[in-house]
């Protein structure tokens, strides 16, 4: 046995292998002593191995599930090794064979999965030529996603996929690998790395898996020829989550090519800023996601986090969805609004994407295979819902029509409550198959059958006493006393002979009990054969049961987007070509409802008007004074408008923007040893490298981090490149008044200040955005209701009065918004770089590479 376990361990190095011995799974060397200490579970031994005793440890295997979550959250991985064979079939061990490697990114199991996120492996293939190919998926889902990319742009694309697992190249080159582990270390990427073979990234093999699983001759209809290195990437990807399942997934069966200049950028630092799905704080709720996320299904919540995290520049999909929510939400006559009646009908269907990618993989449980019957049932009456005005919204009730027979197949297949498990009986419906409800009526007639033949026999033989019984050593026979013998017939033949009575069987009988006893065993088999007859009818329906799932989730959304603009009072937002953002009364949504929660007063909304002719709004005013507040309502409602949903305001106006940047807070970078202010500079440089007129950009007390001058230079610096040069929708809070001089010389710039009046010497906030530049920052009152000691107040005051006095003599001695005398030097490119400039590197030969490098180095070395 233990040969037989190193032989399939060999298979699975670095994986924990889960061994089935009767009823548990055990785990022996190293993985034992590693599952030990992982599980908290006793090491025991089991024989020898070269004198030393051999160390395991094992979980019972009802309780699988459990120790599996546990390990899978530590990022560990888990190849199952179950026995195949039958028992005494053979010499020797029962046969065994690793059937499932359980893994963080190819999750399944409804027990292992979270209903609201995905399980996604990503496999990154780094190419020449300075590009990186990504592939990734989810097990339960029917479609591979492909992009291409800048190594520097890696950390963006694996912070806005989030997978759970990441496979890359083991032929690597040595950086590519240190920046993959840097991009963990700083909290990029949050998920196990796992090296494969170098082969697998073979450009050919990705198209032709892709192929096949698309069952098509070529990608163009997907827009997915010639991304090489993201095909290299998928062969890598599709190998390995067809390793994991054991099994082709063929349920795949459409690609999706993301590029980057077909989304709205938002990068991590903006996901993180705004709290779409966390807070700052690192917790699930009070976030954009939890506000919105009222949905009935699991599938639902996905797909909102999807159109969420990836809302697209081109407007037409936003527009479509608004128009469907409008139908949805209905008019105001009486009666339930189609949303309403929609949700009761969705309320308690099944998470169909999943049970269908578990068909596909033959993992499906006859419990979910019943709940999808009903599931279809009702997608059924749902696709027969009248035409709406949305041709969008028709054409997903269209598509909950289920694949034909679907329903029908699994309700006349299955009991209404089955066993949880094929392998216990009790799955398949009466009826449905003849020879099982034969078996079975052979189990549950066996008394009467006995009985009658009881009866029968009496008769024929005139025995008064004669019984027909059964024991579990001799099995059915018919018992006669010694007295009544001679009146045995002919076809009696002799089972066993007791004191006073002898028993018999007959050649019914004999028939009888071989049915029977093998009846039990029959049923069984026969229903696990008939439940994979019913999964391999099923299999052509997988690409209908994804539609079906497709649109039930939209559907689910759709309502969910219906609901919450009515409940929370948003309106639809307008889209029009001309750059702009213009907001009526604005809410931030988070905000509102949490103050609505807690009765601490009401939102007090605010208008936003930025266009071509005033692109940079410089926002002044207080601390608490509602400055951050408002710099983000302005872009969660870009977003929402953006993702299709309605917005918190009573109207908007939006132009088109590609990206929204921001740069908020302060926290330190302690991960990846960056102070607070180089964090901060680094944040600001990549939104000026990367903004252009149609981004949206938030810079929220930059420069607070450094000396004052430092910050105060650099502040204006930035808000004048922003201004002059990016041309960005910029929405600038500052604690600097100096920069309140800007909107006089630069003229798509405006002064706006949230409002705060005195009372006594406390200080009220007003919470509104009005014109003008703030005339005070009532710093020292804040101080004041944070409770500062009153002696630190009066100090501070003193000091206060001591500065302005100071300031108002040698004010306004420095322009800050000049251009610089000189002009910004222009680096001259040196000989060197010149030469390396004018190589052309795709068509250099490897020997012509290294003589050119030589000759560059001959060069440096030249005084
Ligand atoms: N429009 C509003 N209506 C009602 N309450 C608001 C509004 N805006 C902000 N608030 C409340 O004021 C608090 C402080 O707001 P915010 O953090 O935006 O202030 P700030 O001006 O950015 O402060 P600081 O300069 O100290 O960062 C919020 O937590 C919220 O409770």
């Amino acid at each position: 046995m233990m040969q037989q376990y190193l032989g399939l361990k060999a298979g699975y190095p670095d994986t924990l292998v889960f061994y089935r011995m009767g009823d548990f799974y055990e785990l022996f060397y190293a993985d034992a002593e590693k599952a030990t200490r992982l599980l908290d579970i006793t090491l025991t031994q089991r024989g020898q191995s070269g004198g030393q005793p051999i160390p395991m440890c094992g979980v019972p295997f009802h309780a699988l599930e459990n120790y599996l979550a546990r390990l899978i959250k530590m990022g560990e991985s888990v190849a199952i090794c179950e026995q195949v064979g039958e028992v005494g079939a053979n010499k020797g061990p029962v046969e065994r064979k690793v059937v499932r490697v359980v893994t963080p990114g190819t999750l399944t199991d409804a027990a292992l999965l979270s209903d609201k996120s995905e399980a996604l492996l990503l496999a990154v293939h780094a190419g020449a030529r300075n590009r990186c190919g990504l592939a990734w998926l989810s097990v339960t889902q029917g479609r591979v996603h492909l992009a291409e990319c800048a190594p520097e742009e890696l950390g963006d694309w694996l912070v806005r996929v989030a997978p759970s697992e990441v496979i890359y190249s083991a032929g690597v080159t040595e950086r590519f690998e240190k920046q993959l582990q840097g991009l963990r270390q700083g909290g990029s990427l949050a998920c196990p790395l796992c090296p494969r073979p170098d082969w697998q990234f073979d450009q050919a093999l990705g198209e032709r898996k892709l192929l096949e699983q698309l069952g098509a001759a070529s990608l163009q209809a997907w827009n997915a020829e010639g991304l090489g290195l993201a095909h290299a990437a998928s062969a890598a990807l599709l190998s390995y989550a067809e390793h994991t399942q054991g099994r082709a997934l063929s349920h795949l069966h459409s690609v999706q090519v993301q590029r980057n200049d077909e989304l709205i950028d938002l990068p991590p630092a903006t996901r993180r800023n705004l709290e779409l799905l966390r807070t700052l704080r690192g917790e699930d709720s009070p976030t954009l996601f939890s506000l919105l996320d009222t949905c009935q299904t699991g599938m639902g919540s996905r797909l909102l986090k999807s159109w969420m995290l990836e809302p697209r520049r081109d407007r037409s999909a936003a527009r479509e969805r608004l128009e469907a929510t409008e139908v949805l939400r209905g008019s105001q006559a009486a009666g339930a609004a189609p949303w309403q009646l929609l949700r009761a009908e969705l309320k308690g269907v099944s998470d169909v994407e999943r049970i269908t990618a578990r068909i596909a993989l033959r993992q499906v449980r006859p419990r979910e295979l019943v709940a999808l019957g009903k599931t279809l049932a009702k997608a059924q009456l749902l696709a027969g819902t009248g035409a709406s005005p949305s041709a969008y919204l028709n054409q997903v009730f269209a598509d909950t029509l289920p694949p034909d027979g679907c329903a029908a197949l699994l309700q006349a297949a299955l009991l209404e409550e089955p066993a949880a498990l094929v392998r216990d009986g009790g799955v398949i419906a009466d009826g449905f198959d003849a020879e099982l409800d034969e078996l079975r009526a052979i189990q549950t007639n066996c008394d009467s059958f006995l009985l009658d033949l009881e009866t029968r026999e009496k008769a024929r033989t005139g025995i008064p006493n004669l019984r027909v019984q059964f024991n579990k050593v001799h099995g059915f026979y018919i018992e006669v006393t010694g007295s009544y013998l001679d009146r045995v017939p002919d076809d009696y033949r002799r089972r066993q002979t007791l004191k006073n009575a002898e028993r018999f069987i007959t050649p019914e009988l004999k028939n009888f009990e071989d049915k029977a006893l093998s009846a039990n065993e029959r049923a069984l088999a026969r229903e696990k054969w008939l439940y994979e007859q019913i999964l391999d009818q099923l299999q052509p329906h997988v690409p209908g049961l994804t539609r079906v799932a497709g649109a039930l989730a939209t559907l689910d959304l759709l309502c969910t987007f219906a609901e919450r603009s009515l409940t929370l009072q948003w309106c639809a937002p307008e889209f029009v070509n001309q750059p702009c953002i213009e907001i009526e009364a604005g809410r931030h949504p988070v905000v509102e409802a949490r103050l609505a929660e807690t009765s601490s007063g009401a939102f007090i909304a605010n208008h936003t008007r930025m266009n071509a002719n005033a692109r940079m709004q410089i926002i002044t005013g207080p601390n608490m004074g509602g400055k951050s507040t408002y710099m983000r309502q302005v872009a969660l409602i870009v977003l929402l408008a953006s993702m299709g949903s309605h917005v918190p305001a009573t109207a908007c106006r939006l132009g088109p923007i590609d990206a929204i940047h921001t740069r908020i807070g302060a926290a330190d970078d302690l991960a990846n040893a960056q102070s607070t202010f180089m964090l901060e500079m680094t944040e600001a440089a990549q939104i000026l490298h990367a903004a252009t007129p149609h981004s949206l950009v938030l810079m929220d007390e930059i420069g607070r981090g450094t000396s004052t001058f430092d910050g105060l230079a650099l502040a204006s610096g930035i808000a004048s490149h922003l201004h002059d040069k990016t041309r960005a929708f910029t929405l600038f809070a500052t604690h600097y008044f100096e920069l309140t001089d800007l909107p006089a010389k630069a003229r798509q710039a405006v002064n706006v200040h949230v409002g705060a009046t005195e009372s006594g010497s406390d200080i009220v906030f007003l919470h509104e955005i009005q014109p003008g530049p703030a005339s005070r920052s009532y710093g020292i009152q804040v101080a004041k209701l944070a409770g500062m000691p009153t002696a630190v107040l009066y100090h501070a005051r003193h000091t206060l009065a001591a500065l302005e006095e100071r300031a108002g003599e040698d004010r306004r001695q420095v322009d800050l918004f000049a251009a610089p005398q000189t002009p910004e030097p222009r680096a001259e490119a040196s000989l060197l770089q010149q030469r390396l400039l004018d190589l052309e590197l795709d068509t250099l030969s490897p020997r012509e590479a290294l003589d050119h490098l030589y000759a560059l180095q001959g060069l440096a070395k030249k005084p």
